[in-house]
């Protein structure tokens, strides 16, 4: 159960009196999740979602919240978060910086067929044409200076194969100008489990605590490589197609994107063997309870190397 910190009904009706959404009918902490502790609200006035941040501290955090207001504001499916009685998003509930979002309706698919990819790819190419016109920036919290730090951190749990396949990625994502890519303030982090579905319609995205300013093609690759790839790891080429295409058509992509694609789905697979490797090698105290699979990562960047320039693209 990821609910790292409690929370009472007591303190939270208390600290709802310095919101104009009612008083607290019920709380119920949320089960999945593995960064930080959360509930499903309910008060007089409508169904809402209580975080509280174990990690990303009161400064970090108003990128993420303004940047959920601003698309949400472009008519975005992205949880809306509440401002208090004093007009802010953030406040303190037991000791941790917290914050309340409007509940989405909806349910993760763990198993996309190629429609809901297409959604997918429309509603990222949404997300990214926004953030695009976003006011406040960061740099991607996991890009290439956390890269080099986690693999240094990691490296010395690795076997010889795993420590050759990382340098020689490094190197290779070093030689990569990324630069030249059109870029923005991207999600990080679009998982099969970080968006519901409502009917056949996208309820929401939630879970923007990674986002950050990065190459939009970045964003794509994260995508991509969760929600088109097969049992073994290697790309659907029909799902793959689907969700670049619903893109494409919104967000056309350039022919520099369409170079860098390879690079990109193997820049991604890496940053996710990475953080899950650190995850499962350097666990924090109390803090991670759900630890992924870091060799899933690990070999779907295998995957990526080898299939190289026969990877799929947008029809
Ligand atoms: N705005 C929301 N609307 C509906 N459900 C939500 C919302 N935010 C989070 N959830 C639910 O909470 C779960 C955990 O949220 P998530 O953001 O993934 O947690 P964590 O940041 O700990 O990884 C999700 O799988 C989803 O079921
Ligand atoms: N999507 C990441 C883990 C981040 O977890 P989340 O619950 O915050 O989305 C992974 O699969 O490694």
């Amino acid at each position: 159960m990821s609910v790292f910190t409690p929370v009472t009904p007591d303190a939270l009706d208390e600290w709802l009196s310095n919101y104009a959404i009612g008083h607290l009918i019920e709380l119920r902490g949320i089960s999945e999740g593995v960064q930080n502790s959360n509930f499903f609200v309910t008060t007089s006035l409508g169904r809402y979602v209580l975080t509280l941040f174990e990690t990303l501290s009161h400064a970090e955090l108003p990128f993420y919240l303004h940047l959920m207001a601003h698309l949400a504001r472009h008519g975005l499916p992205v949880p809306a978060p509440i401002a208090d009685l004093d007009n802010e998003y953030l406040g303190t509930l037991s000791g941790k910086p917290a914050a309340l979002v409007r509940r989405l309706s909806g349910a993760s698919d763990m198993s996309p067929n190629a429609a809901r990819c297409t959604k997918v790819g429309t509603m990222m190419a949404g997300l990214h044409l926004a953030g695009q016109r976003f006011g406040r920036r960061q740099e991607n919290p996991r890009g290439p200076e956390w890269r080099a730090r986690t693999a240094q951190a990691v490296r010395p749990y690795l076997s010889a194969d795993e420590q050759a396949l990382l340098d020689a990625e490094l190197a290779f994502q070093a030689s990569i100008d990324v630069a030249a890519l059109p870029s923005g303030a991207i999600h990080a982090d679009l998982f099969r489990d970080n968006l519901l579905w409502d009917g056949d319609e996208v309820g929401g995205v939630i879970d923007f605590y990674f986002a950050g300013n990065d190459a939009l093609l970045f964003d794509l690759a994260v995508t991509v490589n969760d929600w088109c790839a097969d049992a073994t790891g290697g790309l659907d080429p029909v799902r793959t197609r689907a969700l670049l295409t619903g893109y494409h058509t919104e967000r056309p992509l350039t022919d520099a994107e369409h170079a860098a694609w390879p690079a990109m789905l193997r820049a991604a697979a890496l940053r996710f063997w990475l953080s899950r490797a650190e995850d499962f090698h350097l666990p924090r105290d109390g803090e991670m309870v759900l630890v992924k699979d870091p060799n899933e990562y690990r070999d779907i960047l295998r995957q990526r190397i080898v299939a190289g320039d026969t990877l799929p693209w947008h029809d």
